[in-house]
């Protein structure tokens, strides 16, 4: 797996996972899985856009649950073949939605894959319906776990801070996910 700063990767076709990822916990495995598969099937490098820090912890200060070194790992693990890291700041959130869309053209993926409710790009105004104007936009179902909720950061987060850590962990799905608060 190779790691990128944005405008650096050179490929004429890819399969593209954007998001921020943050713990890579199981809905995420799914969704990357998936995209994983299309690009064996497409033979095309499979190609994962990620912010570090994280939007939320960046705006919000929210927990982190994976640092970018952990985060990285995880990724390597689910078969991306290249990583573009987005330094999250100031400037980079100020980037107009076109100016993004411009940036993915570059990367020519034949297939980008997002669960349902993925919003992107300054002051989240980008949608699903956006990317679908310019790209092949394919939705992974949400996973959900056995109690019936929607898997997710924050969602982990939030058990973290009322201390339930294996419940947060078992969402997470990875078997080395230690946070100690
Ligand atoms: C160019 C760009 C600008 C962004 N600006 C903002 C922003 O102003 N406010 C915000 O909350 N998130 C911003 N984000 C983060 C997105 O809303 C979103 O968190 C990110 O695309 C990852 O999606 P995910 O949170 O579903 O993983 C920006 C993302 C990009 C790519
Ligand atoms: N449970 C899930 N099932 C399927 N796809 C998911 C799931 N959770 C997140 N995704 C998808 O993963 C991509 C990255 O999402 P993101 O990193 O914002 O995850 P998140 O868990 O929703 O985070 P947060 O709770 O911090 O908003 C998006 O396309 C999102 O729709």
């Amino acid at each position: 797996m190779k790691v990128h700063t944005p405008h650096n990767l050179d490929i004429c076709a890819s399969v593209l996972t954007i998001g921020a990822l943050d713990g890579v916990h199981r809905g995420h495995q799914a969704l990357l899985s998936k995209a994983k598969i299309r690009a064996e099937e497409l033979d095309v490098p499979f190609v994962v856009y990620t912010f570090d820090p994280p939007p939320k912890v960046f705006f919000r200060n929210c927990l982190l649950l994976t640092t970018l070194e952990e985060k990285l790992e995880r990724l390597e693990n689910m078969g991306a073949d290249h990583v573009i890291v987005g330094s999250f700041n100031e400037l980079f959130a100020k980037q107009d939605i076109p100016v993004f869309i411009k940036e993915l053209k570059e990367i020519c993926p034949i297939e980008i894959w997002e669960g349902p409710n993925f919003l992107f790009g300054k002051n989240r105004k980008g949608t699903i319906q956006t990317l679908s104007q310019h790209f092949n936009v394919k939705i992974q179902p949400p996973v959900i776990c056995e109690k019936g909720e929607v898997i997710s950061s924050s969602r982990i987060r939030q058990l973290y801070k009322e201390k339930n850590s294996t419940q947060a962990n078992h969402l997470l799905g990875w078997k080395n996910s230690l946070i100690e608060i």
